[in-house]
């Protein structure tokens, strides 16, 4: 044959295998073919086609249950689950897997992080497709695979190289030395839009949680172990329910004890606070814990009293967990917990080390160390560390307060929360230079996100998609309330936004230098048009999916 003929020849690519019915893959990429064969896309639709309807009935109560609020109602605990507060009742034993959990750290689920994390000391590593996610459908699909390596004990990661030397090799610690793997799957209302069954998306936690459930709940049996999850952002005690309903079928499916795969709820919205034991109760038989996720709670105290002038808050540097709303709702979560024999965890810090600077380090870690020093004398089992260098801080102060694996027996019986304590009106100012902060937060964050990374540190804070909302709907809320006024005097209205929008890239400097530089400008146009719009849009990650690979 001549070389020319041999070059000419055509090359043989293997054909996609073919989609089970009703399923359509709407992009492409290399780990397609090993994370989702046939057999998992039908799982999937299955999931789909039985929940679907139900979460779909659950996203029009939420707008139902907005409207109450935007007309003026509050929100309050529920007359019709008043027997589910009242009765004693505990949830079924953690597994001695969950019982010590002490510092967890989080974070998105690249193959370098999911090493370090599982290597960093902390109890458990809670690897996140959610708020530190930006969902690009490589990112999905490395994570997953990431994980699966990890739980197989076969991941590895080489670093860039570095001049003539190699990159840095990562590979896990023995098991026994590693935190504790659970993973946050995205929340009810986000879609997975490169799923589609029968013409719809597939709803992003099902693809998340149960592709993870799908591909390790085999090899986490072997290791006594479950596939464990943290359930974000729910609002309701029927969510829990929905979410109850999945995983027993999800069990059923691939052979599981009933209630092998355990949950713990984040109770990060405002109507959640008022249904804390209805949700506890709705997962009972799988259920590990509570915990308290601030950042997304103050979001959804700003989206639920979006239309309540008397409620709106002072921005968001004043507004920590000494605020009598958060304390109470934290407070709450304990004395909740602890009677029914479930953890009570605590949340995140923003503060990370900063380098270079050891004033500014020394003030960051003072100001993590209060937060867990407050958290583990109110009763909070266990706590979020956002960066690997803050676990011995955390560990230290949780070693000489909670002797015990947690401290269930604190049982804060003294604490009383009614309604007006949970939402109550906060006291404080707004600075420009915190108004400035937030439109820079929100247009930093955005870039970075579009640009496929959904958490970076800006001006030393860990920035996720929770802390930029609260950014985001604080603008949109200023600039819709009548009369605000900045702590000097001046007015809060539009041209005090576009003037600080304007300002921005020169405040920025060299956008080379920064995460998503490059989509700076799409993201000063979306926060523009999101601000000015007459309606709070829900999810700022809804929108901006949209413009996602
Ligand atoms: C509101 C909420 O939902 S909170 C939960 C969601 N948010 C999170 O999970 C935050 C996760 N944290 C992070 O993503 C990062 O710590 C950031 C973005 C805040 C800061 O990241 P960086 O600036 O890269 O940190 P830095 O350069 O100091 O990292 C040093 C090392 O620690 C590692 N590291 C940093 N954070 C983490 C983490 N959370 N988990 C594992 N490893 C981490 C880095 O990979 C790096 O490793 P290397 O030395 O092997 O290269
Ligand atoms: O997910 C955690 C939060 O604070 O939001
Ligand atoms: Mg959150």
């Amino acid at each position: 044959m001549s070389a020319v003929a041999h070059s000419a020849a055509p090359t043989r690519v293997p054909a996609p295998a073919p989609l089970p019915a009703g399923i359509q893959l709407t992009a492409r990429h290399p780990l397609q073919e090993t994370l989702l064969p046939s057999s998992a896309l039908a799982f999937l639709a299955d999931l789909h086609r039985r929940f679907e309807p139900r979460r779909q009935a659950r996203l029009a109560a939420r707008r139902e249950r907005q409207a109450f609020f935007d007309a003026g109602g509050l929100p309050d605990f529920r007359a019709d689950t008043a027997a589910i507060r009242a009765g004693d009742w505990r949830v079924a034993p953690i597994p001695d897997a969950l019982l010590d959990r002490r510092v967890e750290i989080t974070g998105p689920t690249d193959p370098k992080m999911v090493i370090n994390a599982l290597n960093s000391g902390a109890s458990c590593y809670m690897a996140d497709f959610e708020d530190s996610t930006s969902p690009t459908w490589a990112n999905l699909l490395t994570g997953q695979h990431a994980l699966r390596e990890a739980v197989a004990g076969v991941i590895e990661h080489i670093g860039p190289a570095q001049g003539d030397s190699p990159g840095k090799r990562y590979v896990l610690r023995p098991f026994a030395e590693q935190a504790v793997l659970l993973v946050r799957p995205r929340g009810w209302h986000l879609d997975e839009k490169h799923v589609r069954v029968n013409d719809a998306p597939l709803s992003a936690s099902l693809f998340d949680l149960g592709l993870f459930a799908w591909h390790n709940a085999a090899m986490l049996a072997a290791d006594d172990r479950g596939p464990y999850f943290y359930l974000p952002k729910l609002q309701s005690m029927e969510e829990a329910q929905l979410w109850n309903d999945v995983l027993e079928h999800i069990e059923t499916e691939l052979g599981l004890p009933v209630g092998q795969m355990k949950v713990t709820v984040l109770i990060e919205t405002l109507p959640a606070a008022f249904e804390m034991d209805e949700i506890l109760h709705a997962l009972r038989g799988r259920i590990a814990g509570l915990n308290c996720g601030r950042w997304d709670y103050v979001f959804s105290y700003i989206k639920t009293f979006r239309a309540h002038r008397d409620k709106v808050l002072p921005e968001r540097g004043q507004v920590t967990m000494a605020q009598p709303f958060l304390r109470a709702y934290s407070e709450l979560l304990i004395q909740t917990c602890h009677r029914r024999g479930a953890h009570a965890m605590g949340g995140m810090a923003a503060q990370i080390p900063v380098a270079g600077d050891p004033a500014a380090n020394a003030e960051a870690m003072a100001r993590v160390q209060a937060d867990k020093l407050r958290e583990v004398t109110a009763g909070h089992d266990g706590t979020w560390v956002a960066h690997p260098a803050l676990i011995p801080l955390a560990r230290a102060i949780f070693d000489e307060r909670m002797p015990g694996r947690h401290q269930h027996g604190v049982r804060r019986e003294e604490v009383l929360v009614v309604r007006d304590d949970l939402i109550k009106p906060c006291l404080g100012t707004i600075t420009r230079a915190g108004f400035e902060n937030n439109v820079e937060v929100c247009v930093r964050y955005l870039a970075a996100w579009l640009d496929g990374n959904g958490c970076v540190p800006i001006h030393h804070l860990m920035e996720d998609a929770a802390t930029a909302e609260i950014a985001r709907t604080q603008l949109w809320q200023w600039l819709h309330a009548d009369g605000l006024h900045l702590a000097d005097g001046s007015e809060v209205d539009f041209a005090l936004f576009e003037r600080a929008l304007l300002n921005l890239p020169a405040r920025l400097g060299d956008r080379t230098a920064l995460p998503g530089g490059s989509r700076i400008n799409e993201a000063i146009g979306m926060l523009d048009r999101l601000t000015h719009a007459d309606t709070l849009e829900e999810f700022l990650t809804l929108p901006a999916y949209s413009r996602l690979d």
